[in-house]
């Protein structure tokens, strides 16, 4: 639905050349509610402004939808942007001299969408959505910062376009009104629309279907970003560059037991199945681990051959992320924390597959069905 190719953004000011977005690639697909990320000043709404043509890239492509964004004039970029895209701003915007229901109007008007008698409807019955058709004639000076939100949030979606972009939209409320509103949104987002929202509140970036991190201008994986929190920003840019996007079909081999390790595996889609041999030649099931646990730490870490056979989920199959032996040695040795905090759960991993060795079939029953 969106996807940014190498997209760099070099301002050039007085002061010199800064580049705000470096090389970014980004794909999102239709109907993700999608939380971006990162301090201040990391680049969260340059990359917003790429992808609602605000502003263009010193180069790279955008493309939202089946629409390449840098072929289109400045004049078929407003009428594109006004029927595909509904954006949501801090501090609302809406134009104080006209009513709140010519305001969630005003789009309609100036795509020429719908009938100038429809719209007026459309404009009501999108208020009576965010519970505001009561006040549709006032002036928004009239009604509070969680009020015009709602109305912004109407106006957004007059075009009913496939994408809703907001940058901070809940950073202007108290956090009762910003849970209220941040609702809709999640309704929004059931309804099948694609969000992209900017925010610093980072209970509100944990109920989204995924988060993008931005760092000094580049995107961090979240995988990565969650598995290993103890890397400082520097490491997890590093990470994310290095690492290894794989799949593997239901039931596929990843991990061979007795065999010398080969990477360190973050699972991001589907799960997998850790299995013991057993002296006789048979299996035994120890566990199953989904998204986000990781596996190959423990040989990486402590040398020796894989001490276990890892398999992809037998209905699901499996996506990871992988980093080789030397990268995730090298981010290891860079960060001890993060070495203390993957031991620790290695020792834990440890005296499971030493526990289920000694049940054996037992545990074969007793483990948990796949995802
Ligand atoms: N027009 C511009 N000219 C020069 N530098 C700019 C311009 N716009 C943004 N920058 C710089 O680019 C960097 C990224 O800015 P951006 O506004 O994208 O950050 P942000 O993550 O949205 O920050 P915040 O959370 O504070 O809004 C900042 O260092 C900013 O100073």
């Amino acid at each position: 639905m969106i996807e940014l190719r190498n997209v760099l953004k070099v301002y050039e000011s007085a002061a010199g050349a800064f580049t705000a977005l470096k090389s970014v690639n980004l794909q999102i697909a239709r109907g993700e509610f999608v939380a971006i990320i990162g301090k201040s000043g990391s680049g969260k709404s340059t990359l917003i402004n790429m992808i609602t043509g605000i502003d263009r890239p010193s180069s790279g492509e955008v493309l939202v939808g089946d629409t390449a964004l840098h072929t289109l004039s400045e004049g078929q970029m407003a009428v594109w942007r006004g029927r595909n895209l509904g954006i949501i701003f801090q501090f609302f915007q809406l134009l104080p001299a006209l009513s709140i229901v010519e305001n969630v109007m005003l789009p309609m008007d100036f795509c020429g969408m719908y009938t100038p008698r429809e719209r007026r409807e459309r404009a009501m019955m999108l208020l009576d959505q965010v519970g505001m058709a009561d006040n549709a004639h006032k002036l928004p000076s009239a009604v509070s910062g969680g009020q015009q939100q709602r109305v912004a949030i109407a106006r957004a979606l007059a075009n009913d376009p496939p994408v809703l972009i907001a940058d901070e939209p809940t950073g202007n409320l108290d956090s009762k009104t910003a849970d209220s509103v941040f609702r809709m949104f999640e309704q929004l987002a059931n309804q099948g629309k694609t969000i992209l929202m900017v925010t610093h509140d980072q209970d509100l970036a944990r109920r989204v279907t995924r988060t993008v991190i931005i760092a000094d201008g580049e995107v961090i994986d979240e995988y990565v970003a969650r598995a290993l929190p103890t890397l400082s920003e520097k490491q997890l840019i590093w990470a994310s560059h290095n690492i290894e996007t794989l799949s593997y079909p239901p039931g596929a081999t990843i991990v061979h037991e007795g065999m010398p390790p080969e990477n360190f595996y973050i699972i991001t889609k589907g799960a997998v199945e850790i299995m013991l041999q057993q002296p006789g030649g048979s299996e035994i099931r120890v566990t199953t681990m989904g998204v986000g646990q990781y596996f190959g730490e423990i040989e990486l870490l402590h040398g020796g051959r894989n001490l276990a056979t890892i398999r992809a989920g037998t209905k699901t199959g499996v996506e990871v992320v992988a980093l080789d032996r030397s990268e995730f040695t090298r981010l290891v040795t860079e960060s001890p924390k993060t070495a203390q905090a993957i031991d620790q759960i290695a020792g834990e991993r440890t005296a499971e597959n030493l526990a289920a060795r000694q049940v054996g079939e037992e545990v074969d029953h007793a483990a948990p069905p796949l995802a």
